[in-house]
């Protein structure tokens, strides 16, 4: 018996790195003829394509000599090519399908060219242009890239998992397309969501981009002009309800966790995440970004905001324009904040006004709130029910006005000279995303304000000159923390992912500011920091999951702070030190070692059959 259940062990094991035995297992049995080794290569799930910078020696050994043009170049010059084909692109969107191209069929050359060009990159791969890939998902489609799970594949989820041709993964970003930025209910074409942003957790933390997996689910729409839409790629369906989604999760993370033990999830762009979040946060090791994301990395904000407004936690009066899942989360992060700085609970609270489609939220206001939006509902308005956000601010009086509501330029003029004329300082962060979407521009933040507001948004504005001076935006976007905090759970092998620890990577962010930027008016680290910026994240997020008892990679647990984040940087995916010729080496021996495996597999069973 213990013989039989070590062999179906072993089979298990094999099975999970079943896609490079499926060929041989498939020639074994006459249905497909086995594949050469050079046409192996072309299907091998880590690239190793022809490269213009392999030298002849590796492309005699890749069997590549000849495939590309003889010159064997240096990374620069392949780069001045890519930058100029790059800018020869007329429109965005020509340029984000170009850098998909080019992240499917040189990875490393990809990667290295995000990481030499950060600043310029991100917005093309990132928000704002990837919204504009959303909306047109099924337009420019040209490639597979990540899954797509369909509602009327339940019940075979896990073995659909089993397809993804990349045998480890330890790390996926799920959204089921209901809110995609602040666009709406794109279904499918969401896609564009967890591509983009497993982008910045290998060009921001050094995730190998073979161990994540970009996963969408099609679980209808209720978007009209995509359901006739004869070009739109997913299921024409309305929306499952929230019953029927809330089962697909359930059996999704059983499935994930049975193909990936341990797998990091990350939840993103959800009308509702609320449900998953409460069901899940203490079960598996998983997040959600727009939630806990956004709140740490708008809590790292404030605190550099406040350090600079020279204002106190306690002095602080917050208008937020938008109660969904991220203002609300953004909320009770800083809530957070102000009771270790000293606040009651009940006085942290009531420094936040919420402003939804319907005004003021009260509780005696006379719908019915959601249960997200009862934590904050003002019951000390004497009955009065304000509608307008100008009305709101006038009686609140605010230091703070934020922005997650999705509405383009609704802190208008009159709004901004307001906030400028109540306060020396004005805390403005619009931090709605696409650029589309935000609820001022920088330019109207400075001219506005008279060059005072303490500015974030949530995607990225140019510099811009105000008086004669150089004024800096700040971006306060959740990918200054989301890589970090994958990173630390992957790494520390974390069963959950607590409130503490999330919480750990928002002070640990504000520790990076260095204080020349804080100087030039910075609220943020510079995004070229963004690695040195996510292994301080890492460390503390890690750090914190020791405290609590949640990780699992007792090595760590010696480590001083210095060998610590010398591990983590070890361990980033580099790809200047990347070489097609060694991984295809690296991956000949996996495959070697996987027919010992079969092979031995096979003996003992017959062993075991004639026992
Ligand atoms: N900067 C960042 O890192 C992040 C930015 N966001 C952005 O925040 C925005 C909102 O995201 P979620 O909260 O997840 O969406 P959501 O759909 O849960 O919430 C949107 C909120 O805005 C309110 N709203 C919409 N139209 C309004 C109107 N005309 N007047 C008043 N209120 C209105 C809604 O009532 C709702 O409370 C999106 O644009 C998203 O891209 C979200 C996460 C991170
Ligand atoms: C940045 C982000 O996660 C969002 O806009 O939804
Ligand atoms: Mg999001």
């Amino acid at each position: 018996m213990a013989g039989f259940l070590s062999l179906r062990f072993l089979r298990d094991a094999i099975r999970s790195t079943q896609l490079k035995s499926a060929p041989r297992a498939l020639a074994r049995s006459g249905t497909m003829a086995p594949a050469s080794m050079s046409r192996r290569r072309y299907n091998s799930s880590i690239h190793a394509p022809p490269d213009t910078s392999h030298s002849i020696e590796a492309r005699k050994a890749l069997r590549t000599h000849g495939l590309v043009p003889p010159v064997v170049e240096s990374y620069e010059l392949q780069a001045q090519r890519c930058m100029k084909q790059l800018n020869a692109k007329a429109s965005n969107i020509e340029k984000y399908n170009y850098l998909s191209h080019l992240r499917n069929s040189n990875v490393h050359l990809f990667y290295r060219l995000v990481l030499d060009n950060f600043t310029t990159l991100t917005p093309l791969i990132y928000t704002p242009v990837v919204g504009e890939a959303c909306l047109k998902w099924s337009e420019i489609y040209r490639q597979p890239e990540g899954m797509y799970l369909s509602y009327s594949d339940r019940g075979n989820l896990k073995e659909i998992l089993q397809n993804w041709p990349k045998p480890n993964v330890e790390l996926t970003v799920v959204t089921d397309g209901s809110r995609i930025l602040g666009l709406g209910d794109l279904g499918i074409n969401g896609m564009g969501i967890p591509v983009g942003k497993l982008a910045l957790y290998t060009g921001c933390a050094g995730i190998r981009p073979e161990v994540s997996l970009p996963l969408t689910l099609d679980l209808g729409t209720n978007n009209e002009g995509l359901l006739n839409d004869p070009l739109y790629m997913g299921t024409r369906m309305k929306r499952v309800s929230e019953e029927e989604e809330g089962k697909f999760l359930d059996e999704l993370m059983v499935a994930l966790n049975e193909v990936w033990p341990g797998i990091v999830v990350q939840f993103e762009d959800f009308k509702n995440p609320f449900p998953a979040l409460e069901k899940y946060q203490h079960k598996y090791s998983c997040f959600n970004d727009d939630i806990q994301g956004t709140g740490a990395v708008v809590l790292a904000g404030i605190i550099s905001a406040l350090k600079s407004s020279g204002l106190k936690a306690k002095d602080q009066r917050a208008v937020f324009m938008g109660a969904g899942s991220a203002g609300t989360g953004v909320a009770k992060q800083i809530v957070e904040y102000y009771m270790k700085e000293g606040l009651s609970e009940d006085e942290a609270r009531k420094a936040f006004w919420f402003v939804d489609t319907k005004g003021m939220i009260t509780n005696d206001r006379g719908d019915k709130l959601a249960e997200h939006k009862k934590y904050f509902a003002r019951d000390d308005n004497n009955g009065l029910q304000l509608k307008s956000l100008p009305e709101i601010v006038d009686y609140v009086k605010p230091t703070i006005l934020m922005g997650l509501s999705t509405i383009r330029g609704i802190f208008d003029e009159p709004l901004l000279n307001k906030m400028a004329k109540l306060n020396k300082n004005p805390i403005i962060f619009p931090l709605s995303n696409p650029s589309s979407n935000a609820e001022c521009t920088f330019e109207e933040a400075v001219k506005y304000t008279d060059g005072r507001a303490l500015f974030a948004s949530g995607s990225p504005f140019q510099d811009y000159v105000y008086k004669g001076k150089v004024m800096k935006p700040s971006q306060g976007n959740n990918m200054y923390v989301f890589p970090g905090i994958g990173l630390a759970a992957i790494l520390s092998k974390a069963k959950h992912i607590s409130q503490e620890m999330i919480y750990a990577s928002a002070t640990a962010l504000s520790s990076t500011l260095l204080p020349e930027e804080f100087a030039s008016g910075m609220l943020y680290p510079s995004l070229d920091r963004i690695r040195e910026v996510s292994v301080i994240v890492a460390r503390d997020v890690i750090r914190t999951a020791q405290r609590e008892k949640l990780d699992r990679e007792p090595v760590l647990r010696d480590m001083n702070d210095a060998q610590l984040e010398a591990w983590i940087k070890e361990r980033m995916y580099d790809p200047r030190k990347e070489d097609g010729y060694l991984e295809l080496m690296r991956e000949r021996n996996e495959e070697l070692k996987r027919e010992v495996e079969i092979a031995s597999f096979e003996v003992r069973e017959k062993l075991s059959a004639k026992l």
